[in-house]
């Protein structure tokens, strides 16, 4: 049995870093995990701008401990009204380093996402001319569509229509919940990746419902049922390019989770690693977890690999039941259980 595993150090290609008090709360979790992160968009207002997008940068460099060397990387709030002209300035920049479709309502902060792609042709037909990567939070709003099949529908009406007729846009489908999602992105060409968050690798919808209803482990799009996560586990632990990690870490104040009408997201932030390895030790493929953790994304997003690496060790540790986010009580995934790794940088 393996004490330690050595690996490339790791970047997390979907995270919520939030603002204000809460930002200087969560971002030290986020920067002692990895190098760099994709950092999502949908605050309020939203980041929808070049100019907004560097504020936010400063606000969140000014968040970090001394002497961290994390690197945030920005993404844009795609509207209906969205400038291809500024995203690509913001892009030549280096202020952009993807942009973001959230259909509109579909989640947390997305009333101003986008009501039919459509309407932004010509920025996705821009953003594939400058090998700009569009990251998409995959689910239909049809009140008629069930919460449960959300995902399945956005596949059919609007993914494979929007990959074919633009071959050429690199899309990571994010936060992929289910076996239509593994086969569909499995299927696709070169240009279209998935990132895969630790909840969804650990939890079905049992999870949510069974011997009472758990907020914390409600999140968008919903855990679906068990044959969902295992495509997911075959998937991640798989060795494929096209998935890697995104841990989705959504904190929301304790009080806002357990409420009559719960917000969704899960805080993994600070376990990440651990929980993920927990994933690839039980599937018996801990020799492919640098990959799906270090190597695909920055590969897929044509950025260069971390040169430093990080260990974890074989040291178990419980959970916390409550993190305080500078102020703001957070329940962590995995609250009160035991994790059997550490990470020791
Ligand atoms: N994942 C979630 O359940 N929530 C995210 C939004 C999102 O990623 O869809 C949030 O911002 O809270
Ligand atoms: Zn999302
Ligand atoms: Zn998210």
């Amino acid at each position: 049995m393996t004490d330690s595993i050595t690996i490339t150090r790791p970047d997390d290609w979907h995270v919520h870093l939030r603002d204000g008090d809460l930002l200087r709360g969560v971002a030290p979790h986020t920067a002692r995990q990895f190098a760099r992160a994709i950092v999502m968009p949908n605050l309020s207002p939203p980041v929808t701008t070049t100019e907004a997008a560097r504020a936010y940068r400063d606000r969140i460099m000014a968040a970090l401990p001394d002497g961290s060397d994390f690197t945030p990387l920005m993404t844009c709030y795609l509207t209906d009204a969205t400038d291809a002209d500024d995203i690509a300035a913001g892009f030549a920049a280096r202020v952009f380093t993807a942009a973001k479709l959230y259909p509109a309502n579909a989640t947390t902060n997305s009333a101003h996402g986008v009501t039919d792609v459509a309407n932004i042709r010509g920025v996705l037909e821009r953003m594939a001319q400058i090998g700009m990567v569009l990251c998409v939070h995959g689910e239909v709003t049809d009140a008629d569509v069930d919460v449960f099949d959300r995902e399945a529908e956005f596949i059919d009406r609007v993914l494979a229509p929007l990959v074919a007729d633009l071959p050429d846009l690199k899309v990571v489908f994010e936060h992929i919940t289910t076996a239509q999602a593994v086969e569909f992105v499995t299927q696709a060409g070169p240009n279209v990746a998935a990132t895969i968050t630790p909840q969804h690798l650990h939890i079905n919808r049992n999870a949510m419902l069974v011997g009472g209803i758990r907020p914390h482990a409600y999140c968008l799009p919903v855990a679906k049922r068990e044959l969902h996560r295992l495509a997911l586990r075959a998937a991640a632990t798989s060795g494929s390019p096209k998935f890697f990690l995104g841990t989705d870490s959504a904190p929301h104040d304790r009080a806002a989770k357990e409420n009559a009408c719960g917000c969704a997201g899960i805080f993994n932030a600070p376990f990440a690693l651990e929980s993920y390895l927990a994933v690839f030790e039980e599937e018996g493929a801990i020799d492919r977890f640098e990959g799906f953790a270090s190597l695909h994304g920055p590969d897929f997003y044509g950025l260069t690999r971390n040169a430093a690496q990080v260990t974890l060790a074989r040291e178990a540790h419980v959970v916390p039941d409550s993190i305080d986010a500078a102020g703001t009580p957070v329940v962590p995934f995995h609250a009160g259980e035991t994790l059997g790794w550490t990470l020791k940088n």
